[in-house]
């Protein structure tokens, strides 16, 4: 049993808002803020099945009860240190926040904007959902969060998203009424995760609720707005606190009366109040806490953009065509963008980018170098092994994905050229071999000083 003292990281004012909130379930509630939270990862089932990772590890994995792709790993396994991270094959993510993108019901061919989307846990699962057809929208206002966000679009090889680097204002002048569905995953006081990151609890205050609470209010008004009649969307935070948790959404219904709120998931240990709203307490499930609602809007329509993107001609890239030739089984289907040298994959029905910060049209392919193309680590992450004419398939306890993974190069027989280089089947990046040596082009910043 833990004291008040020893958990004094927490702030006494939160803590005597929950004692008011849980009455005399809040002992149980405390109790948990002492115990140690849970580590779980979500598995990429753009890369492999579930079952098919299942027999390919002997982890000791436990599933999470509300989300089929969802386990809970113990302290010996440290999947971050894994080959498999850097091929994408799982998102490391804390098993609540598994649960607003399950109950946004993302399908193939949805038109989706995710708003808050850095570093991309709840993108990456609704990437998975969506199976490559559709358009993501995944968009992040703090620069440096939108680089990561990004990145993780890129390592879980998703070719059908967007990364824009916007504020939800420009976005909604941008996207009025585009939207199937919407993920607001929104900045909060992120109570919810003091156990998680302890320094979390510091910054905490009753006045940070309040400026949270609007703040809210003005990001799902934006949302509102891009949302297409007959919508869905889910409001999400990792706090407590009902300003921002029943209160955002109370005042938004209030603010438009043709929304509504709707059925999300359930699982054992979840709490839904009269009006449907989840919450998740640590005391109550195997997770940290959370807050979800669906909100639907009434009518019906369509989701898209007015304006699209028209892409280039491929016989203006024939640099980029004569390494498809050589390289892949198929050229890949999509309109094809040119940003200075850099060239990308935009899958048809993209909106016009013009007066949008933009990460990332589309599937990054490659640079278009004088006379040459040479591939990026994107394209490699998004490909299958099937598709490339040269491959090398490593074990993921070899000593080459090691040297590869550290950016050395390493021995290896067969024609020259382009390799896709493979970890127990799964794409990780490019290698081009010359006389029996596989030169490494492992990107220079993800390079790895220590591998399991
Ligand atoms: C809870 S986090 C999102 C987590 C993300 N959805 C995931 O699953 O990985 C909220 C995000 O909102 C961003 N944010 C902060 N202020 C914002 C604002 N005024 N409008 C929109 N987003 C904001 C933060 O930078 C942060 O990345």
């Amino acid at each position: 049993m833990h004291s008040e003292q020893e958990n004094n990281s927490f702030p006494a004012e939160f803590l005597e808002r929950m004692k008011e909130m849980l009455g005399e379930e809040y002992p149980a509630f405390f109790e948990s803020l002492g115990q140690e939270r849970q580590q779980s990862f979500r598995i990429n089932t753009g890369k492999t099945g579930v079952s098919e990772f299942l027999q390919q590890t002997d982890w000791k994995l436990k599933p999470v009860p509300w989300c089929e792709t969802g386990f809970y790993y113990g302290k010996e396994i440290r999947p971050g240190k894994h080959p498999y991270h850097n091929a994408g094959v799982y998102y490391i993510q804390e098993p609540s926040a598994m649960v607003p993108a399950e109950c946004l019901k993302a399908q193939p061919g949805d038109i989706i904007l995710d708003l808050c989307a850095a570093p991309g846990g709840k993108s990456t699962q609704i990437a998975a959902a969506m199976k490559g057809e559709g358009i993501l929208i995944c968009n992040e206002i703090h620069p440096a969060r939108a680089k990561i966000l990004s990145e993780n679009i890129e390592r879980m090889g998703i070719k059908n998203a967007l990364v824009l680097n916007e504020t939800p204002e420009q976005l909604a002048e941008h996207f009025s009424v585009c939207f199937d569905k919407i993920m607001v995953d929104a900045p909060c006081s992120g109570e919810g995760m003091f156990r998680k990151n302890e320094e979390a609890g510091n910054e905490w205050s009753l006045d940070n609720v309040k400026l949270c609470a609007d703040r809210q209010d003005g990001i799902l008004d934006c949302a509102y707005e891009m949302l297409r009649p007959g919508g869905r969307m889910v409001y999400s935070t990792c706090t407590f606190a009902p300003e921002e948790d029943e209160g955002s959404v109370h005042r938004f219904l209030e603010r438009h009366p043709d929304c509504q709120i709707a059925e999300g998931i359930d699982s054992e240990g979840f709490i839904h109040d009269k009006e449907g709203c989840i919450r998740l307490f640590p005391h109550k499930i195997e997770g940290e806490g959370h807050f979800a609602a669906v909100i639907t809007k009434a009518g019906e329509g369509y989701g898209g953009f007015g304006l699209t993107e028209k892409g280039i001609k491929e016989k203006d890239c024939p640099e980029y065509l004569s390494f498809v030739k050589e390289n892949l089984k198929e050229k890949p289907q999509g309109a094809l963008l040119k940003f200075g040298e850099q060239l990308y994959l935009m899958p048809e029905g993209f909106p016009a980018l013009k007066g949008l910060k933009v990460l990332r049209p589309g599937l990054h392919l490659g640079t278009l170098k004088k006379n040459r193309f040479e591939p990026s680590h994107a394209l490699a992450l998004a490909m299958q092994p099937q598709e490339a004419f040269h491959v090398a398939m490593l074990s993921s306890g070899s000593q080459e994905i090691r040297q590869y993974l550290m950016g050395q190069t390493f021995s290896w027989g067969g024609e020259k050229g382009w390799y896709l280089i493979c970890v127990d089947g799964y794409s990780i990046g490019w290698g081009k071999l010359a006389g029996g040596i596989m030169k490494n082009h492992y990107p220079k910043g993800l390079r790895m000083v220590d591998i399991i």
